[in-house]
């Protein structure tokens, strides 16, 4: 009952009604195992972390949970010797059982546990002791091959379900190949979109090397004109390119580039900078490695543009899908009255266990719901783009301890960011496939298992059948008749990408009744002003009821991003910039870009 007084410490909480979460943080109460033991099945085949058999369930269980032998060793001597492949064919069973396809040529085969990759690729002590002593016992499938290609100093370009180790597998070779810290300046760089990104590779760079070593992180934070001699730089896409363009780094000596969240960095709005960030980077002796949970094809094409001739392609389980440890539905309910009604069901009869992330399609959104939800006393908070750093990571420490047990997010939230999250709602009906993979993937990580809740009114109906094929492919029990609904039509998939449905405010209150609130607010901001001004003070910016901080407005009107894409960047001064935007502004007319963001008011620190 200690876990679960801590969890909960200053929470008004009323124990009756949420007994069965009350029941997952008793340390030796079984509602945690019961809730797995139905998904154990599906866990068995994905078992990536090899823990299945000890998995007691996501609240009982740390992602990185060390075994037994790993408590008390650092030492990979201990885990037993693995035994060679003897054929290509062994090479080829193996990959299969581990739902591992490699497209390329001469790809060396894959590893078969820490102390195999330790032995095969002379990994360096104090990197392969770290390993151990960071809790991972044996590599994932995307571990197993795409180290041993970074190792050898391969291209790749990788696709692996969320939270399946993508980080640590570029992580290691890179730590181990730069091998020590040096005054050379920049040699291994990785670029991720957003902040909270960038700050959680950070963190997995910093489980591998000592203190020695110079990591550097760079986001729109972090100020550019003292910026420290580095061995590894971490950063947001727009950042570096006002670094580069102010002559603050210099990228001559990277030898290592990684794109994480690839596809992303390489939509529109992103690739500008990309370019230039690639323009920086030396072209003879770069590594370049993209990792992400969903790769379409013509962002495959694009991305070979940017490497070698032998890049190999690694894809684990099938492309685009989403992990198969989460129990996924679909709740129908009607309109947009009917979600709120159905989500109060859900937080208040206990149904759900927490930590629970609902995801909304816009800040504007958020509030409201967070509006709604807090005034039923529950245990919840919101994340966007208009909120301060502070408050963000704050929120999220909260989240990540227990202490907060719903939050409400933008999808900025959506993609990479790695905590311990039961249940995904998505309150809204998420844009596209890749949203809702990475939305969904927030949950289900590590080999633990999840559950995500999708629900759609009558309007979202249209656009069902490509989630439900997701469900499908995942291995989720689908109803037949939904798996004959129509797909919808290439250019309507494009236009919700695009644009988020208008949807109807999520209010209880009557139309009149907001309008009437919302007079009311507008006078008091009226004569405050009208106050300030008399005393000749310049009027502030209105303020938020929940503390808020209020977007600024862009040129163009739409909200405007912390960090975002494109802002304050000089286009295309970077030499030989803007070759992959071109190529990708062709292939991909109307794709989801930055403005839409904007409009949408979804993101806060793309960039
Ligand atoms: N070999 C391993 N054994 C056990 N846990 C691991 C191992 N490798 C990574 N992890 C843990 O798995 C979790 C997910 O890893 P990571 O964030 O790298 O996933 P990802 O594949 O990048 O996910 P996403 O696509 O959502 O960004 C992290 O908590 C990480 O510490």
């Amino acid at each position: 009952m200690d876990i679960f007084r801590s969890l909960t410490g200053g929470a008004r909480f009323d124990k009756k009604r949420f007994q069965s979460d009350v029941q997952v943080f008793e340390t030796k109460g079984d509602a945690a195992s019961t809730n797995v033991g139905t998904v154990a099945t599906a866990l068995k085949a994905l078992d990536f972390f090899g823990t299945s058999s000890s998995t007691s369930g996501p609240a009982s269980s740390t992602p990185t949970a060390p075994s037994a032998a790993a408590a008390t060793t650092n030492d990979l001597d201990s885990d037993p010797a693995v035994t060679p492949f003897s054929s290509d064919s062994a090479v080829q069973d193996f990959r299969r059982t581990h739902r591992i396809k490699v497209d390329g040529v001469d790809v060396p085969a894959p590893t078969q546990s820490f102390r195999d990759l330790r032995d095969t690729y002379a990994i360096r002590d104090h990197v392969a002791r770290n390993v151990r002593s960071a809790g991972y016992t044996s590599p994932t499938p995307i571990q197993m091959q795409a180290m041993p290609l970074i190792l050898r100093g391969r291209d790749v370009l990788a696709c692996a379900p969320t939270g399946s180790g993508k980080t640590l597998a570029y992580v290691l070779p890179i730590v181990h190949q730069l091998a020590e810290p040096s005054k050379e300046g920049v040699r291994a760089l990785i670029v991720a979109p957003t902040r909270e990104l960038v700050l959680q590779i950070e963190r997995e760079v910093g489980k591998l090397v000592g203190k020695k070593w110079r990591v550097h992180v760079l986001t729109k934070a972090t100020p550019i004109d003292r910026m420290p001699k580095c061995d590894i730089l971490i950063s947001t896409p727009m950042r570096l390119v006002q670094a580069i363009q102010a002559g603050a780094v210099q990228l001559n000596r990277v030898k290592h580039l990684v794109l994480d969240e690839a596809d992303k960095l390489l939509e529109l709005g992103f690739v500008e900078q990309v370019d230039e960030i690639l323009a920086a980077c030396p072209t003879t002796q770069r590594q370049t490695s993209l990792f992400s949970a969903t790769l379409a094809s013509a962002v495959e094409q694009l991305a070979k543009t940017v490497m070698r001739d032998d890049v190999v392609r690694v894809i684990i389980g099938l492309k685009n899908t989403a992990t198969s440890t989460i129990t996924q539905s679909l709740v129908f309910t009607g309109d947009e009255s009917g979600k709120l009604m159905t989500i109060r069901q859900h937080l208040k009869t206990g149904e759900l266990h927490p930590p629970v992330l609902i995801f909304v399609q816009s800040i504007d959104r958020a509030k409201e719901l967070f509006r709604e939800l807090v005034y039923d006393g529950m245990n919840v908070d919101v994340i966007h783009a208009d909120r301060t750093k502070q408050q963000r990571d704050k929120i999220i420490d909260q989240f990540r301890l227990g202490h907060l047990w719903i939050l409400i997010a933008t999808d900025v939230l959506a993609r990479g960011i790695d905590m311990v999250v039961q249940t995904v709602i998505n309150y809204d009906f998420p844009t596209s496939v890749e949203a809702y993979i990475h939305r969904i993937g927030r949950t289900g990580r590590a080999g633990r298992a999840g559950r995500a809740i999708t629900y759609f009114t009558r309007d979202d109906a249209p656009h069902l059948r490509s989630i439900v094929n997701v469900m499908k492919e995942s291995g989720c029990d689908v109803p037949e008749w939904m798996l004959s609904l129509k797909k919808a039509s290439q250019n309507d998939r494009k236009k919700l990408k695009k644009s988020a449905p208008k949807r109807a405010t999520i209010s209880t209150m009557s139309k009149y009744d907001v309008n009437k609130v919302k007079r009311k607010r507008d006078m008091i901001d009226a004569s405050k002003r009208r106050k300030l001004k008399a005393e000749g003070k310049l009027p502030p910016a209105p303020a938020e009821e929940d503390g808020e901080r209020p977007a600024k407005k862009s040129k163009k009107g739409g909200d405007e991003a912390a960090d975002g894409a494109g802002a304050g960047t000089k286009k295309g001064k970077g030499k030989g910039a803007a070759p992959m935007a071109k190529k990708a502004k062709k292939a991909k007319k109307g794709g989801e870009g930055r403005a839409h963001e904007r409009r949408e008011g979804r993101c806060w620190t793309w960039g």
